[in-house]
């Protein structure tokens, strides 16, 4: 049960399905900056999780701070099963001045899969579809501190709603065990009094050893992980991968230092067809559920821009703008009617002092016309 890949135990019909098509799986990382996302993704695949002359592409990602998301790809194979496994890698949170936001492209990017695959399920042609819906989510969660931060609620919250939840405590060397039992203690408590939704490995009426099998995934939850692709020399003399210190070393492996080993196993071999089933069966019928209830079929998505709460505000922004011109243009009106009466006004002021100069002047000329006879007639 350990030492295979996933499918090859699978019940004999879903297998030979899987068997046929080959199976897709995809695996999400997410978390705060820093908290070696990229290095687990390095050790999932530098450590055996199957023979690696069976790798067609194995790759080693760089270090470097992730700033968008990034798809990475490997082909693995074993005795004839066929698995193209994709991981994506996120963004670190922290890098962002408005943290709030951090996560809405991640969100938007699982949303953006059962979208795409929904579309293509919704063409006349769809036996070729290109499905990148996400089978498992890792969420990275920082060792020591309060347990879960408002943020990690927020988030976790919102994914536990979309994918199937596996939360992983990071760098677990960086804490005493004693420490680390006691903080994921805390984390579980946070997550059932928030109600986060997580991943439960499924329980068989029929099967009491599959079910005890999965009670005990259940209670290591959540998995604590050293991520490392150095080869280091333990005290005894074996050669592991690991992380040195002047104490001893950190191993990578060993059940003792972390759950990683069984954590691998819950992804690639026990559970991946598990994880497989639940996102078609509960994840992706409920997004496909949401849909179909808000818009018909075969009509795209609304985009942010296209969101009717968008167009509302618009619209009223549109209305305001529109109001303010009226006015402003009535109120120019008004001033240029002002200035016309005025005009007016002054206009006949004009003419009614032009018409008295002119009065005034006819008065004098009569005036000095009947002065000039006057004298005239005293010289006769
Ligand atoms: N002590 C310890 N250090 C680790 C562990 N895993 C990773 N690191 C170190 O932590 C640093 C950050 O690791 P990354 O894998 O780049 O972290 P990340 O989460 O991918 O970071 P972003 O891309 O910024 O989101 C590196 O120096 C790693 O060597 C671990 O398990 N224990």
């Amino acid at each position: 049960m350990t030492n295979e890949i996933g499918i090859a135990n699978l019940p004999n019909q879903r297998h030979k399905i899987v068997n046929q098509q080959g199976a897709h799986f995809t695996i999400m990382v997410v978390g705060e900056s820093g908290l070696g996302k990229t290095t687990f993704i390095n050790t999932l695949f530098a450590t055996e999780i199957c023979a690696p002359r069976n790798y067609r592409q194995r790759w080693a990602k760089q270090l470097d701070k992730t700033t968008e998301i990034e798809v990475l790809k490997a082909d693995l194979e074993e005795r004839g099963f066929n698995i193209k496994l994709t991981v994506i890698d996120t963004p670190g949170f922290g890098d962002y001045v408005n943290n709030r936001d951090s996560w809405s492209p991640i969100i938007d990017f699982i949303d953006d899969q059962h979208e795409s695959y929904m579309r293509q399920e919704q063409q006349p042609h769809r036996k070729e579809k290109q499905d990148m819906r996400i089978h498992a989510c890792l969420y990275f969660v920082k060792p020591g501190g309060h347990a879960l931060k408002p943020l990690d609620v927020e988030i976790m919250k919102r994914l536990g709603s979309r994918v199937n939840l596996i939360p992983v405590v990071a760098k677990a060397d960086t804490i005493t065990p004693e420490d680390l039992q006691n903080f994921k203690i805390k984390i579980r408590e946070v997550i059932n009094a928030q109600g986060i939704k997580i991943y439960t490995p499924p329980m068989d009426a029929d099967d009491e050893s599959a079910s005890e099998h999965a009670r005990q995934t259940q209670a290591i939850m959540p998995f604590s992980i050293i991520g490392s692709t150095q080869d280091v020399t333990t005290p005894d003399g074996r050669v592991v991968k690991g992380r040195e210190y002047l104490w001893g070393v950190a191993e990578v492996e060993n059940d003792e230092h972390c759950d990683f080993k069984k954590l691998r196993s819950l992804l690639i071999r026990t559970y991946m067809l598990d994880l497989i089933a639940s996102t078609e069966e509960n994840h992706y019928e409920a997004y496909r559920l949401a849909q179909m209830e808000t818009r018909k079929f075969g009509e795209p998505k609304v985009r942010k821009i296209d969101n009717p709460k968008y167009r509302e505000e618009e619209e009223m922004l549109r209305k305001r703008f529109t109001e303010q011109v009226k006015l402003e243009e009535a109120r120019f009106r008004q001033w240029e009617q002002h200035l016309i009466t005025e005009r007016d006004r002054l206009n006949k002021d004009l003419e009614q002092a032009h018409s008295s100069i002119k009065s005034l002047e006819n008065e004098l000329e009569q005036m000095s016309a009947y002065h000039r006879q006057g004298s005239t007639s005293g010289r006769r």
